[in-house]
């Protein structure tokens, strides 16, 4: 199957300083690469509290905006230490804990008022319309790989962009009413103008990278530990907010970690290699063995019920599905936590899992409760870790068994595996992107303690992007597979779940509320597409650079012929539509590369994709495109009466910057080489015929 590449590419920035600008947040991101966008909006959660804004920082390029979260997630941006993932999370990928409690019943996606009736490409044109900005504090993560998959823009290919501006397309003559773009892309009225010439005014940061470190990476740094967290929360022993009840779980881990292993571990260990002796392989790629003594899990859970009892306020809920539990790093377990995972488990995770585990120097740790009228179990999930180790601290339950199902790329992805049984000590180790959810606890209360470990190699590595796609020829699913958070079938196998339920359930609500309300607009924006524009025909209506009065026009009859066309095919509330209908205003975002798939340079210019069938069907004609045209050409589509082109096919009109010319190779600059979607090794798959990735 085909797939549309798409450059996500928006910063979720948490923690701006009040005061601070959207034009100095520019100024200060510009430094990684072209901004198009920054937004600024209250935290809702933080209602009153200064210096928790949120600011949403878009780039032109992915590689830009990775680089600049790499380089200033947790550290000084405009005089305050901030925290920066990129916006919306991956499908199916769970995120770490919000960076502000939140209550999980009211977590809804936090759009930036500013933004929700903004419509698209800054002019109004429907409220069912939105730019979706999303920076919500459960859905960010700090890296995110849509299926929706990849390739530059046309414009944030070097030399693209240049040759676009230089060498416009000249207007066909055939083609009376429709408008050229114009050179580098036109501004639309009410469109934010560009801002690089201000920009280059505005002084960059001082280069003093390295001792912006804030009061709480300080902290961390006098651990030891120069690399910054991913996940990082502050660490509340350190800053002297927390009065441990066993000191020694937070000093001196290399000494008191030995104590604390069990001793077939320890055994293991100390035969030198022979670590494998005592795993037991439960089933493809999960691995369970003996890991914490009982004297660890008691100290550990004694500890963690003081912290709830004495610091409950600083404390964050462990991560954005479960909601009972601590973050263990943020008690102040980190130097502990580190020692076990460099010091025991990496020899482990590199024999087993060398090419996710290696480079594993971050981490993530928590504990999760589960028991009755809390948490009774959790939804079927990915993790946001490369390797993840679970271990059971005990108390006592009946149920709450742990059902693993594939891996998300593979066909089988919701074929059920294996239930793993917790037993108090003992580990399960496996890889995050495994599916795997808590089933139900029955009676009594589940204590668990978590360790994300993630490799910032293998992050940037290709791998790992393709080892973040849904495989989408997927078997028929178990039921106990199914997703309420991430599978949009999943009412077809099951009864939707009561809210109590899917709360109970660490259900992401927003997520859902989210996925049902874009399937429930009739137009969506194209450059902002959703991930089924892979799977769905959809109708591409672009209207770049054409006067507002045509783009609300023409923009009305597609909605009217979109609403049509979902009631006349009985289309439910919430359900993905069968065909898709999105409208360009701007040449922002996926736009560009939508329109040389289409093969359309022209504005207006209408044609529909379909993708998994590695089709496109393009109206042309030399008639004004106006409602009745577009709704004959929706119908001779419905009829089968048009005539499909391949996607890519040599008869196609030549786009304004060929696909062939793209570079595969980019000639020169550092985009090209850290381009996550730029090469491609011999051994892996062939490319399409319409040369994407
Ligand atoms: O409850 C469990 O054992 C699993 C928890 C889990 O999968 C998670 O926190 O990511
Ligand atoms: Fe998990």
């Amino acid at each position: 199957m085909a797939t549309v590449s798409f450059p996500y590419a928006t910063l979720c920035v948490q923690g701006i300083k009040d005061g601070v600008t959207s034009e100095a947040l520019e100024a200060q991101f510009e430094h990684y690469g072209r901004v198009r966008n920054v937004n600024l909006a209250q935290n809702k959660n933080m209602k009153g509290v200064p210096d928790t804004r949120i600011a949403l920082v878009e780039f032109a390029r992915r590689d830009d905006a990775r680089r600049a979260m790499q380089e200033l997630n947790g550290r000084n941006v405009q005089g305050k230490c901030v925290m920066i993932r990129f916006a919306r999370s991956s499908p199916g990928m769970r995120s770490a804990a919000p960076a502000v409690r939140v209550d999980s019943a009211d977590r809804q996606p936090r759009v930036p008022a500013s933004r929700q009736d903004m419509g698209i490409g800054g002019i109004v044109v429907s409220k069912d319309v939105r730019v979706v900005g999303i920076c919500s504090d459960n859905d960010v993560t700090f890296t995110t790989f849509q299926r929706l998959r990849v390739g530059e823009t046309q414009e944030s290919q070097p030399g693209a962009a240049k040759a676009q501006r230089e060498s416009p397309k000249p207007p066909k003559a055939a083609e009376p009413q429709r408008q050229p773009l114009a050179a580098g892309g036109v501004q639309l009225p009410g469109a934010r103008p560009d801002l690089r010439s201000r920009l280059k005014a505005t002084p960059h940061r001082e280069s003093h990278e390295d001792t912006v470190f804030t009061t709480n990476l300080r902290e961390t740094a006098l651990l030891g530990q120069t690399k910054l967290r991913k996940h990082f929360f502050g660490d509340i022993y350190r800053q002297g907010n927390y009065v441990p009840l066993h000191p020694e779980l937070f000093e001196n881990p290399r000494e008191n970690l030995k104590r604390w292993l069990a001793p077939s571990f320890i055994a293991a260990v100390s035969a030198g290699g022979g670590l494998k002796e005592a795993l037991r392989e439960d089933a493809p790629g999960i691995y369970s063995f003996e890991l914490f003594n009982s004297e660890f899990c008691e100290k550990l859970l004694e500890e963690v019920t003081h912290a709830q009892q004495t610091a409950r306020e600083a404390l964050d809920r462990p991560n954005g599905m479960n909601r009972y539990g601590v973050v263990l790093n943020q008690l102040g377990l980190e130097p502990l936590i580190t020692e076990l995972q460099q010091e025991y488990l990496m020899p482990l995770m590199m024999a087993l899992y060398p090419q996710e585990a290696d480079g594993c120097r971050d981490h993530h740790c928590f504990i999760v409760r589960y028991k009755a009228g809390e948490d009774v179990g959790l939804d079927m999930h990915e993790d946001d870790a490369d390797v993840t180790l679970n271990v059971c601290l005990g108390r006592e339950f009946a149920g709450a068994t742990l059902t693993f199902c594939g891996l998300v790329t593979d066909a089988n992805h919701r074929k059920m595996q294996y239930t793993y049984s917790h037993e108090k000590g003992r580990a399960v180790l496996h890889l995050g992107r495994q599916r795997h959810g808590a089933d139900d606890i029955e009676s009594g209360e589940r204590v668990n303690f978590i360790l994300w470990s993630v490799s910032e190699k293998y992050r940037s590595s290709e791998a790992y992007q393709n080892h973040r796609l849904r495989s989408s020829s997927a078997d028929p699913p178990d039921r106990i597979c199914l997703s309420y958070t991430h599978d949009r079938d999943y009412t077809k196998f099951l009864p939707k779940p009561t809210k109590a339920q899917a709360i109970s359930r660490g259900v992401m609500l927003d997520v859902v509320e989210r996925r049902l309300e874009v399937y429930n607009r009739p137009v969506l924006d194209l450059s902002r597409p959703i991930d089924e524009i892979n799977s769905v025909p959809s109708v591409c209506l672009f209207l770049e650079g054409l006067p507002p009065y045509r783009q609300h026009q023409l923009f009305q009859s597609l909605m009217e012929i979109a609403e049509e066309v979902h009631d006349s095919v009985g289309k439910q509330d919430g359900e993905v539509p069968s065909i898709l209908f999105f409208v360009a205003v701007q040449p922002s975002g996926a736009v560009p590369q939508v329109r040389e798939l289409c093969a359309v340079t022209a504005s207006p210019a209408l044609a529909i994709l379909d993708v998994d069938k590695e089709q496109r069907y393009r109206w042309e004609s030399d008639k004004d495109l106006e409602a009745p045209v577009l709704r004959d050409f929706v119908r001779d589509f419905r009829e089968g009466k048009l005539k499909a082109e391949v996607i890519g096919s040599p008869e196609a009109e030549p786009p304004a910057e060929p696909m062939e010319a793209m570079p595969v190779e980019a000639p020169s600059g550092p985009s090209a080489s850290t381009s996550s979607t730029g090469s491609r090794s011999p051994t892996e798959a062939p490319r399409t015929s319409c040369n994407l990735l």
